[in-house]
């Protein structure tokens, strides 16, 4: 928090609109053209645990659980600091911060915790050959669709996404950050038969967080009470998050992130998709996503 307002000034001068720049046809943030060879180059170590996730697929929940388990559900362990803060993000550099993430996981001490927006082919081959173990989330495309569309509408430093029908345009045809949402989860669902990986669904989460928890503990091999897991459970809820300083960016400055115009913490709902999407559209989009996903055994909820 104290980070977040010492630096607002800077922030707001600093975070002007992300430029883009293209790896493989893969859109990143201009942010991370400089740094490239030396994220590319990143020393995972053994023990790190990566969380990997393509935007708006519920990146700050599973950062909250993972946080919840590392520090056995301490509460006020996990807000000593904003989500942003807390974890670094292999491939940003902040212009607040004096350093970029990947240098500031290096100085971090073990385990760490990192987190990705990276497509599977991209991750920095060290984190493979050090055999850590990855989280990696999935989320519906509608509603990931829906959700980035928002988001863009809100976070100043996105381009203004002009209207649905535009944004929907650019999102089926991979044309925003990070890319293609169907190559995204299509690569890490790949990678996980050679790595390990432990593939989840948002709306699986929303549906039973108690069975996907468990799920991460077994990964993780890490015992807790039952009290914990509950506690855990409530903590990360999306009604308890969204009332969390330390997860909400509620302390961002608004002309960073105008939460007025659409919250950070948003609706949190599978299916929202079907409250923008019109007949025709959703028609296309089960088209297209036929052909994109055809031969692939990934499986998604579009409700729960
Ligand atoms: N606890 C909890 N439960 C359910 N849903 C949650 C939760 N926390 C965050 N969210 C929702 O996740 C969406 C944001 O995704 P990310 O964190 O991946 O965003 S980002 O790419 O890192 O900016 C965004 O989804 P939408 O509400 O659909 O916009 C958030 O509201």
């Amino acid at each position: 928090m104290a980070m977040i307002e010492k630096n607002a000034p800077t922030m707001e001068k600093e975070l002007k609109l992300f430029s883009i720049w293209e790896v493989d046809e893969v859109p990143l943030p201009g942010l991370t053209k400089e740094l490239w060879d030396q994220i590319y180059n990143f020393q995972a170590k053994p023990d790190d645990l990566i969380l990997a996730t393509y935007p708006k697929s519920g990146t700050h929940w599973m950062q909250e659980i993972l946080d919840m388990i590392q520090n056995d559900g301490d509460v006020e362990k996990c807000k000593r600091d904003h989500s942003l803060h807390r974890h670094p993000f292999l491939e940003l550099k902040f212009p607040h911060k004096e350093k970029p993430d990947w240098v500031i996981a290096l100085e971090m001490s073990s385990p760490r915790l990192i987190k990705t927006h990276l497509p599977s082919q991209m991750i920095p081959p060290s984190i493979w050959k050090e055999n850590c173990k990855i989280v990696y989330v999935a989320r519906n495309p509608k509603d990931c669709l829906v959700s980035y569309y928002h988001f863009h509408r809100m976070a100043s430093y996105l381009p203004d996404p002009q209207n649905l029908e535009e944004f929907y345009e650019k999102f089926v045809l991979g044309k925003v950050f990070y890319g293609s949402w169907f190559d995204h989860v299509k690569g890490w669902w790949a990678a996980k038969d050679t790595h390990r990986i432990l593939y989840l669904f948002y709306e699986d989460i929303k549906k039973d967080p108690k069975r996907e928890i468990e799920k991460i503990l077994k990964f993780l091999e890490k015992d807790i009470s039952e009290e914990i897991l509950n506690k855990i459970i409530y903590h990360t809820s999306f009604d308890v998050m969204k009332q969390n300083p330390m997860a909400n960016y509620t302390t961002w400055p608004t002309s960073i992130m105008d939460h007025s115009i659409s919250p950070f913490m948003r609706k949190g709902m599978p299916g929202d998709w079907k409250n923008y999407f019109t007949v025709a559209q959703n028609e296309e989009f089960d088209k297209d996503y036929q052909n994109k996903m055809a031969g692939s055994t990934l499986t998604f909820r579009t409700e729960i």
